[in-house]
């Protein structure tokens, strides 16, 4: 059964004024579990509509959106908060860590917000801590560490939780390219063990990474590319080309 399933999306703002901007007009797709999925397109596609959408932050005007069959427009603000808590991890471009807290602490804080026994997260940051490769800094504050330290911190703050679905805005925006490398293989490893992901990205190094590639134009899904079989390289410069195409207004 899909995971995730978007029939005839649209979000319409300012719908009753005389400017009305169709940010979604018509997306459909289904997501498996496991699958790792691109979005990109260019500025002003919709792809962050669509994803605040995924994330509850943001209702459709119209059309179906189900997780695990819940149909996610019907949620309340408090049911949307709860589900967000159970079943969506979220990593952002600037990190979003809080200086105040020790990184230990930043990791743990959605599961002291859902309650989870302290001897629970104890035992469940061990794993991650080593997959992520952060013991050695588990216990220092977000500013004595580097960018890409902190994006592996909110790695482990986004899958302590255990989500159903890992959602990724632009990951690498704020890395240098050797440091984003890191940080997408890392998406790699924790993508083989299981975790689904929709990640937003500009850039093509960093969908090259993902299964499937979604292409928004103008609010529509304008084209999907799959890895297959290719390397690295060369689903690179086919993401790369299939972009220049769709920003020269091809068909
Ligand atoms: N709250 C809002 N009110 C009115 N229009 C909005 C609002 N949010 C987004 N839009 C418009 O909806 C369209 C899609 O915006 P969106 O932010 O989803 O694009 P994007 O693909 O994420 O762009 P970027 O890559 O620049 O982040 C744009 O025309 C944008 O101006």
């Amino acid at each position: 059964m899909n995971l995730l399933h978007l029939s005839n999306v649209q979000r319409t703002y300012n719908a009753n004024s005389s400017h009305p901007v169709y940010a979604l007009k018509n997306i459909s797709f289904d997501v498996n579990p496991g699958e790792y999925i691109a979005i990109m397109g260019e500025s002003g596609a919709g792809k962050s509509t669509l994803l605040n959408i995924i994330a509850t932050l943001e209702k459709a005007t119209a059309g179906e959106v189900l997780l695990n069959s819940q149909n996610l427009n019907k949620l309340t603000p408090d049911e949307a908060a709860k589900y967000r808590r159970e079943h969506l991890g979220f990593i952002f471009q600037h990190f979003n860590l809080l200086d105040t807290l020790s990184n230990r602490d930043n990791i743990y804080l959605p599961l002291v917000l859902a309650k989870v026994p302290v001897a629970e997260m104890d035992k469940r940051i061990k794993p991650l801590a080593s997959a992520l490769g952060i013991n050695k800094i588990i216990d220092r504050y977000p500013t004595e560490i580097s960018g890409g330290q902190q994006q592996r911190i909110a790695i482990a703050r986004a899958l302590i939780t255990q989500p159903d679905l890992l959602l990724a805005d632009e990951p690498t925006g704020a890395l240098d390219s050797n440091t984003s490398k890191e940080i997408l293989n890392l998406f790699d490893t924790v993508n083989h063990n299981g975790q689904t992901i929709i990640m937003v990205t500009h850039s093509a190094a960093a969908a090259s990474h993902a299964k499937r590639t979604l292409f928004i134009k103008d609010g529509k899904i304008y084209h999907e590319l799959f890895r297959g079989n290719e390397s690295l390289k060369d689903y690179q410069e086919q993401i790369s080309n299939t972009m220049m195409t769709l920003t020269n207004g091809g068909e």
